[in-house]
């Protein structure tokens, strides 16, 4: 690890690679994009109006943050496990460097599952959304805190292009407001710091009322118990992403029936929440 950039740069130096030998792939991809049926919902419809908290099931096998997590390696096995304990969507760490993870095992989960699919990696350019598509995702991560504003509105208006939904994913109130006036119906609040790697579900509870009730509002991050989901929903929230507690069970469809045992509670007004 270069000690003189930060963990993200070092990303972001990484992703810049990535899209270098994608570059002469560009008109092969954008040919194969036009043989595909579109438009893409699968994602929002799992996660709009739903009676219950929406679980995102991520599989990750790795992260910078705690290394190499969990039993599991095989991504097929890990996600028919989150699908029959009622994930959905699942959450497909793609991310090399730093996660261990890989294109491949989207295209694998997407080989053996209906559920929607979100990529999850760094995006950084049109090369990765079109490649994201291609490999069967449904919907891709734009990270407000890592695009400079005219990258990431550029972005975000090539994803309405090619009919991929963005789940936008914030930190902080003014990267609320970008994705706001971006037009984001899918917000994602992170409560992990990607730069410190702090991880606190306050950081829901302090941005929840500061986004309009007709957006679609996932919370990600340290999320781990029955308790954690009935206060999010509560606030407002429409669904988790969970990775790391599931990555870690020897059983993930228990951990997931615990998860959602109190999740059939009508979803919380984010401005006022009422507790019972
Ligand atoms: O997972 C990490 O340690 C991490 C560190 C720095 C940037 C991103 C990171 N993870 C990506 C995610 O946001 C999480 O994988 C996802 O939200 C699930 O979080 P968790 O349930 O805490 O594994």
């Amino acid at each position: 690890m270069n000690r003189n950039l930060s963990w993200l740069d070092q990303i972001i130096a990484s992703k810049k690679e990535e899209i270098k030998k994608l570059l002469p792939l560009h008109s092969k991809m954008e040919k194969e994009l036009s043989e595909l049926s579109m438009p893409r919902k699968a994602f929002s419809a799992a996660l709009r109006h739903k009676k219950k908290m929406g679980l995102i099931a991520e599989f990750k096998r790795s992260s910078p943050s705690i290394g190499v997590i969990g039993s599991s390696t095989d991504p097929i096995l890990q996600v028919s496990k989150y699908r029959k304990a009622g994930a959905d969507c699942i959450s497909v760490l793609t991310e090399e460097k730093f996660f261990n993870g890989s294109l491949e095992d989207l295209k694998k989960i997407r080989q053996s599952v209906k559920l929607p699919l979100l990529r999850k990696d760094f995006i950084i350019h049109e090369l990765q959304i079109l490649q994201s598509i291609l490999a069967g995702a449904d919907a891709i991560l734009l990270i407000v805190s890592i695009l400079p504003v005219k990258d990431f509105f550029r972005l975000y208006s090539y994803c309405m292009q090619v009919g991929i939904e963005p789940l936008v994913e914030v930190h902080d109130e003014v990267e609320i407001e970008r994705a706001l006036e971006a037009g984001a119906s899918i917000i994602g609040i992170n409560n992990r710091d990607l730069r410190t790697f702090h991880v606190d579900l306050l950081v829901s509870r302090r941005l929840l009322p500061l986004i309009p009730e007709d957006k679609i509002v996932v919370s990600e991050s340290g999320i781990s118990s029955s308790d954690d989901l009935c206060d999010l929903r509560m606030r407002g929230a429409d669904a988790v992403l969970v990775g790391e507690f599931l990555m870690r069970q020897e059983d993930p469809a228990k951990a997931i029936a615990d998860l959602l045992s109190r999740s059939f509670l009508p979803r919380g007004t984010r401005k006022s929440p009422i507790f019972g």
